[in-house]
């Protein structure tokens, strides 16, 4: 069976290779600078996924850009049609209500590979986790489960989708790492990943400092 969409040629992004937490906190600023003096509240939407959302095995890592699945939770054909229809290099990112089933395996693994995707991100459980790690296929999701699934509802593919409470489209920045899962919208990567480079740069520059004998206290005027 071969895929009939989606293009060959994997699509990159350039990351930087900055963390979920970096990112975090550099999407944050970014909103602070554009909006000064705003409350947090008032403050665009925050961009990290509930963190019961994580890394299915140990090391798993994900920097790519969205390809969003709405399905049902319990149910799996939205992640079938999925794996056939999105283009290569991205992340299969799926809002299956949180529900606690086996809707992604070893199987879906294999040909999500074949087919050159980046990995899978996803509000439900999932199984084969053994498998997935040695495979070296990273998934994120809120735990495993055994338990398989019916076969109702083909989803629908591409649209705007809310995961771990977080809105996701397609072409969105995702990245997932042992802290946890962040969705950078794409009007705004390139302003976060500026900032994201700041606070590695300001990073460094303290870490420099404590190695001088420095305190927190001091470097973050909290004495
Ligand atoms: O049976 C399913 O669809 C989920 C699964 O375990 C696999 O992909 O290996
Ligand atoms: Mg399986």
């Amino acid at each position: 069976m071969t895929a009939t969409t989606g293009t060959t040629r994997p699509v990159r992004l350039d990351t930087r290779g900055h963390s979920s937490a970096t990112l975090y906190e550099a999407a944050q600023a970014e909103s602070r600078r554009r909006a000064p003096g705003a409350t947090p509240s008032c403050l665009e939407a925050d961009i990290a996924v509930d963190p019961a959302v994580r890394a299915a095995w140990p090391g798993a890592r994900i920097a790519a850009p969205a390809y969003t699945v709405q399905g049902a939770g319990g149910d799996n054909p939205a992640l079938h049609h999925a794996v056939a229809a999105a283009p290569a290099g991205h992340v299969l990112v799926a809002d299956l209500g949180g529900a606690p089933f086996g809707h992604w395996g070893e199987v879906l693994a294999v040909a999500a590979r074949h087919r050159g995707l980046a990995g899978l991100v996803v509000d439900g459980g999932v199984r084969d986790v053994e498998e997935m790690r040695a495979l070296g296929f990273p998934v994120f999701s809120r735990g495993s489960s055994v338990r398989g699934t019916r076969t109702l509802f083909a989803g629908a593919l591409g649209v705007p989708i809310h995961v771990g409470g977080v809105p996701v489209a397609t072409g969105d920045l995702v990245v997932g790492d042992a802290d946890g899962v962040v969705v950078v919208p794409r009007h705004r990567v390139d302003a976060v990943l500026e900032q994201a480079d700041e606070r590695i740069a300001e990073e460094q520059h303290i870490l420099a400092a404590l190695g001088s004998g420095a305190t927190t206290l001091e470097l973050y005027g909290l004495e």
